[in-house]
């Protein structure tokens, strides 16, 4: 009603507005519920976990799976004595959303009955009883509680993704069953021994762990409910898994959607997605657009060329806005995409494989799917992981259609012939079968799971790939010679929510006397592009930057830029309020062309990771000036990530041989020092480095003999 929340003629007080404003929405989410597939079948489906242990639930896209189950199995009781329903999702974009939706829906303040708990942003309270989160997350909650004890249904969404954290997660959440119907003991976290800041002791973790499965102590714990759900995944495979668990199909989905093919191959597909788009906007009623592109690059090209193209079409044609989401965007940016554009106006969405499941976009009625998808592969002889661009699966198509049709009916575009559908896997190949899986490994031998080629993963990764991360895991000092987790370095790095290679920098760092930077150069490394250069202000953004470059490298230019930002942000906390002086912050951030919103989110995550530091009993002390100490930490730290200058100017990484080169982003593009060490290797055309620091060579041998003289 926006006529009167203008308040036009002074109609009617605000708050009468306000109340009748909510309570049509109110009324308007009620209905919408009414008129889900998944509505129908409510009280079968509480009768069904009821008597199930565990099941799987298959169900068309949109038809209210994510949304609604868990609100019931609230309602039909399995809250009781406050337990908890957790449902995790693949992605926090989709975490956090549909928390956002159903806290809506149940008419509740997001973090109170409705929360969700994503890496570094939580928001739960003692309270919450439906909680969303990512896969990883659960995994590292059982660290500190490994019978998941505060859970009484856990609930995997979206399984058919097959992500490494979801497939770990379902050999644990497998044995967690077990043990507790087995044991019918309580295992309650608060009965479990502590330690003063609340986490159990490093060396409890494992051995707690182990004991599990084998005997209880203690009182009781209901049985874990467990349900896997998606809308395009093979029930068979997880039924067989699960001993011949259960599968229920819920049947219907809310609007059709028209799936078209183009009549041949596309040989330039961001052309015709270009194409498509324009033809949309110009020939097909109202709607939003969503397209599915493979990465930043991709994306910020088309926006370039939409931009290109909509000034040649005549001014009543040009309301079109385009707006991206990919993973490396902050949050509140990607947070844009949900937002409904101004009136008259059409939105695009260009879209990474981040937005292909659970999200429901309002407005969304076009899907433009080109048919392929930037996925993670991993070379265990290198022990290199790089981003391939690969053909979808069906089931990513599936979903992927299923963006559109949720509010109305709807239309996907597939830049491909039908026969080509025909051709496509079925499912995405698992993620545990091409990535590193040393995080994994890790986290698997915290909970006490220390054979790890004989764990009963869904499908198995190749023994290669354990090896190699076995190995490097062994290089960083987390195992033992036998295999174990070190004490205390294998249990300290298993604590930290974090990339091995990160946790065990932080450990080294507090040895160097330069934990305070390490923190400052993990918290910025964790976050995407702190600089910003838009294309029309290159040169500006290019002078801004010079002002923090460090000739040393790219670590020491972030540590400058974190530092200079604290300092600004200090003085002005001394005349004003804090909220004026993030005021200034942002402006100040704008004319140094520094990303304000990546700036605070790495604050966030410094305060957060200097917590678990803190409780862990590591000294936190700075190296002052002395950057030479530091850049010998980093030498000691990431020296699997070193790289020699090559006569011609490219380097040679020196644990796998792989010729790379300096991204045109590092300080040190045009220095091209003599000996480096890197944090990021990606994957175009070329094979670019980025984040990168000038150290010595002989530091390696110095400070990383277990490799550089095994290496010799
Ligand atoms: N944020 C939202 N705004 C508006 N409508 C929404 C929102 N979230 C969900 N809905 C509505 O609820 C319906 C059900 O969404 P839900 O995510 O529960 O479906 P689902 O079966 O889990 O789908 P998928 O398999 O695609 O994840 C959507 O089709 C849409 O109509």
């Amino acid at each position: 009603m926006p006529s009167m929340a203008q308040g036009q003629g002074g109609v009617k007080p605000k708050s009468n507005v306000d109340s009748n404003d909510s309570y049509a929405r109110r009324q308007k989410i009620m209905q919408q519920r009414k008129s889900l597939p998944i509505a129908s079948v409510e009280k079968r489906l509480a009768d069904e976990v009821r008597k199930n242990d565990i099941m799987i639930i298959v169900g068309e896209t949109g038809s209210g799976k994510t949304t609604q189950l868990p609100q019931f199995l609230f309602h039909a009781g399995f809250c009781r004595d406050g337990k908890l329903i957790g449902i995790t999702q693949p992605r926090r974009v989709a975490a956090i959303t549909v928390a956002k939706r159903v806290a809506d829906e149940c008419g509740v303040q997001l973090g109170q009955r409705v929360g969700y708990s994503v890496r570094f942003d939580d928001r739960t309270s003692a309270a919450t009883r439906i909680k969303y989160m990512t896969d990883g997350l659960l995994l590292r909650e059982a660290l500190l509680d490994p019978y998941l004890s505060r859970y009484s249904v856990i609930i995997v969404d979206e399984a058919h993704e097959r992500t490494v954290h979801t497939d770990v997660l379902l050999g644990l959440l497998k044995r967690v069953q077990n043990a507790r119907s087995k044991s019918g003991h309580d295992h309650s976290s608060a009965d479990n021994k502590k330690t003063s800041n609340g986490l159990p002791s490093d060396k409890e973790t494992g051995a707690r762990f182990n004991g599990i499965f084998k005997q209880s102590q203690g009182g009781k714990l209901p049985p874990l409910k467990l349900i896997i759900m998606s809308a395009s995944l093979d029930a068979r495979v997880f039924s067989e898994y699960f001993g011949g668990a259960r599968a229920v199909h819920i049947q219907g989905r809310q609007f059709p959607v028209d799936i078209l093919y183009t009549l041949y191959p596309e040989t330039d597909y961001l052309d015709a997605a270009l194409i498509t788009m324009f033809q949309i906007h110009l020939e097909e009623g109202p709607g939003d657009i969503l397209v599915f592109l493979t990465g930043q690059e991709e994306i910020e090209s088309v926006e370039r060329l939409v931009q290109e193209r909509l000034q040649q079409l005549p001014e009543p044609s040009r309301k079109l806005i385009t707006v991206p989401i990919f993973s490396s965007l902050p949050s509140e940016q990607q947070m844009r995409v949900f937002a409904p554009a101004a009136v008259g106006f059409r939105k695009v969405i260009l879209a990474t494989n981040i937005a292909e499941t659970s999200v429901t976009i309002p407005g969304i009625k076009y899907v433009i799917d080109p048919g392929f998808v930037k996925a993670r592969s991993y070379d265990p002889s290198k022990g290199m992981e790089s981003l391939i661009v690969v053909p979808t699966s069906k089931a990513q198509a599936l979903q992927r259609s299923g963006r559109a049709g949720r509010e109305g009916p709807g239309k996907c575009f597939r830049l491909y012939p039908e026969s080509e559908f025909g051709k496509l896997e079925d499912s995405t190949k698992p993620e545990i079968k091409r990535c590193n899986l040393s995080n994994v490994i890790l986290q698997l031998k915290a909970l006490g799971v220390d054979d790890i080629i004989g764990f009963d993963f869904l499908e198995k990764p190749s023994r290669a790939s354990i090896i190699k991360s076995l190995e490097q895991l062994f290089l960083l000092g987390a195992l033992t010679d036998d295999c174990k987790l070190s004490d205390p370095v294998g249990h300290q790095m298993a604590r930290l929510p974090l990339d091995p290679i990160y946790s065990k920098a932080l450990i080294v760092a507090s040895q160097f006397n330069c934990l305070e930077e390490m923190l400052i150069t993990v918290a910025m490394l964790s976050v995407e592009s702190i600089f910003y250069a838009p294309r029309e202000k290159l040169e500006e953004a290019r002078t801004a930057m010079k002002c923090f470059a460090s000739p040393e490298g790219d670590h020491l230019t972030l540590i400058n830029v974190y530092r200079t930002s604290a300092e600004f942000l200090e003085k002005r906390k001394m005349e004003i309020s804090t909220e004026k002086s993030e005021k200034l912050l942002r402006k100040w951030c704008k004319e140094n062309f520094i990303n304000s919103r990546s700036l605070r989110q790495a604050r966030d995550i410094h305060s957060q990771i200097r917590g678990h530091v803190e409780q862990m009993g590591l000294c936190v002390s700075s190296c002052g000036d002395d950057m030479l100490q530091f850049r010998r930490c980093l030498a000691a730290s990431f020296f699997l990530n070193a790289a020699l200058r090559q006569p011609e100017g490219t380097y040679r990484a020196l644990a796998s041989g792989q010729v790379v080169q300096i991204h045109p982003s590092s300080v040190l593009f045009r220095a091209k020092p003599e000996c480096i060490i890197f944090n990021e290797l990606v994957q175009t055309n070329n094979k670019y480095i980025r984040n990168i620091t000038r150290i010595d060579y002989l530091w390696l041998t110095e400070l990383a003999p277990q490799f550089y003289t095994m290496q010799n």
